[in-house]
């Protein structure tokens, strides 16, 4: 099925890249979950939480397996509805808003949204169809606007002479710069990202942490929402953390107060120390 959301335009008419939108909204709540808590099939897969995210902060959700990370990301993307509680995005709430006029304002890339994309498609086109929400080219229109735009993201991601090669044609390190450029394609007043490391080599992971980074600590990126499994995963520019464990918080807050190695522990139940440095992190067993 061809999802059809509406083109977002004249984004590069605009001065900036990124965040034309989101300097309105520094400070403001971007996400808020009352209470949430979904169930699935008799199971709990989030329970009972509260949480805010505001313009300006940048999150990593970090967890173990099965701890509801990639269960959260679907109710901020709009996937899906909490079954008790409240789930608030960009000030609508789920239930009470049409998605599919939400769903452009938030930028999402993950492994289940990059499987989907076509082996066979150009770079360029897998971008630019991300400002109607499809996947594959098909009949919509596109100006040199948004041309231009697709351009811009994937050169700001140092991956713009790749524009004209088959998606599939990418090594991993190429295709997450590519996925990276495709959330980005709306200007998002919202950004997020399911694991945007996993599968790299060193080299790869080290140089997307670096481009993370760099859009990251941009006065302009929009709220950030990260998931990963691993600390020497949270890029710098990370500002807060919420650590996950069986559907429930174990801790949240600014990143430095809560990745300390008791709450580290907890939320991967092992004994485990952390070490900061130069605005990375590093946990390992005692
Ligand atoms: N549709 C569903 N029905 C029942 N249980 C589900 C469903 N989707 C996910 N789960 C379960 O919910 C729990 C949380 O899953 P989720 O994918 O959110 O975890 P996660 O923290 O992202 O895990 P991982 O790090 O392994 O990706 C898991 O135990 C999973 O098996």
């Amino acid at each position: 099925m061809v999802e059809v959301w509406h083109a977002v335009r004249g984004s590069a008419h605009d001065p900036a890249l990124f965040g034309v939108r989101v300097a309105e909204s520094a400070g403001d709540v971007v996400v808020r979950l009352r209470s949430a808590s979904v169930v699935r099939g008799g199971a709990t897969l989030l329970a009972d939480i509260d949480w805010e995210v505001r313009g300006g902060e940048h999150w990593v959700v970090l967890g173990p397996n099965g701890a509801g990370k990639t269960t959260l990301l679907k109710l901020l993307s709009t996937q899906w509805h909490p079954t008790t509680g409240e789930v608030e995005v960009l000030g609508e709430r789920m239930g009470a808003v049409d998605v599919f006029e939400l769903r452009p304002r938030i930028g999402f890339s993950s492994a289940a949204l990059a499987d989907r994309l076509p082996a066979g498609e150009r770079v360029r086109d897998v971008v630019l169809t991300a400002s109607y929400g499809t996947i594959g080219r098909w009949r919509e229109q596109y100006d040199e606007a948004d041309f231009a735009r697709a351009h811009a993201v994937l050169a700001r991601l140092g991956v713009g002479h790749l524009r004209d090669r088959r998606y599939g044609s990418l090594s991993e390190g190429e295709r997450k710069r590519v996925q990276l450029a495709r959330a980005l394609m709306s200007d998002p007043e919202l950004l997020l990202l399911d694991e945007p490391a996993a599968g790299l080599d060193l080299g790869g992971r080290e140089d997307l942490l670096a481009q993370l980074a760099h859009l990251l600590q941009s006065p302009t990126a929009p709220a950030t929402v990260l998931v990963t499994h691993h600390v020497e995963e949270i890029p710098r520019g990370i500002t807060h953390g919420l650590l996950l464990r069986a559907g429930r918080i174990v801790a949240r807050g600014p990143l430095t107060e809560v990745l300390t190695a008791a709450n580290l522990s907890v939320t991967f139940a092992r004994d485990l120390v952390v070490e900061a440095h130069d605005g990375r992190f590093f946990a390992r067993s005692i």
